[in-house]
């Protein structure tokens, strides 16, 4: 069964918490949080500010995705805040390996973003570092988007490169994923996948929730 992270984009910013619990107890598995600094993606959300707020109402993993630049000037205060996962974007970094080394460093799962355009051989040489990949079905920085199909073929030939060098990091998948995107997520090898707008916006989430696993 796939493991679903809903993310917190979609939700009523509001009332987070009440969101946050009302996914935990439907079946969620992780808690997506969307960090986007109005430089590397054109939008903005939040920061270590909320997500220190919110720890206390979720005993679900964090699983941080950072849109910004420069994420090792925030890793310690992304820690400090309550993340368990960390995913930065290969295109973001200019030391990848060392911002990777940096978030294990501070306690917490590390993870590589690809955007749609990246290939697969920009993190080859870090696979055996990485917690998780997670592959972008559409360009970060909005939710609500469809899903781009390419995205599939890079989920199966990385399964392919995990099961050869035989490592063992989780396959996510992010945006434009609802209950048939997420088929084909797990037919190719994904692990994870990510559902905003396909959770939050559902008339019914048990069931939206319930379908996106399988
Ligand atoms: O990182 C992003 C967007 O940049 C995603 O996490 C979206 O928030 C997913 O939203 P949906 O496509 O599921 O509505």
């Amino acid at each position: 069964m796939l493991k679903l992270a809903p993310s917190i984009l979609a939700a009523d910013f509001s009332k987070l918490a009440e969101e946050v619990q009302c996914v935990e107890q439907l079946g969620a598995d992780y808690i997506h949080i969307d960090v986007m600094d109005g430089h590397f993606v054109p939008n903005i959300t939040l920061g270590p500010g909320l997500i220190k707020c919110l720890r206390p109402h979720t005993s679900l993993p964090f699983d941080v995705h950072l849109m910004i630049e420069n994420p090792d000037l925030f890793i310690q205060d992304f820690k400090e805040a309550g993340a368990d996962i960390i995913t930065v974007h290969v295109e973001a970094c200019r030391h990848l390996h060392r911002t990777l080394q940096l978030i294990k460093q501070n306690g917490m799962a590390c993870g590589v973003v690809l955007n749609p355009h990246t290939p697969l051989e920009m993190i080859k040489h870090v696979l055996h570092e990485v917690d998780w990949v997670l592959i972008m079905s559409v360009n970060p920085g909005f939710g609500g988007q469809t899903f781009i199909p390419e995205a599939l073929n890079k989920i199966a030939i990385l399964n392919e490169w995990r099961k050869k060098l035989e490592l063992s990091f989780l396959i996510e998948v992010d945006g434009g994923v609802n209950e048939q995107t997420a088929r084909l997520c797990e037919e190719a090898g994904a692990d994870v996948v990510v559902a905003g707008s396909a959770v939050f916006n559902a008339p019914n989430r048990r069931v939206a929730i319930e379908q996106i696993k399988g």
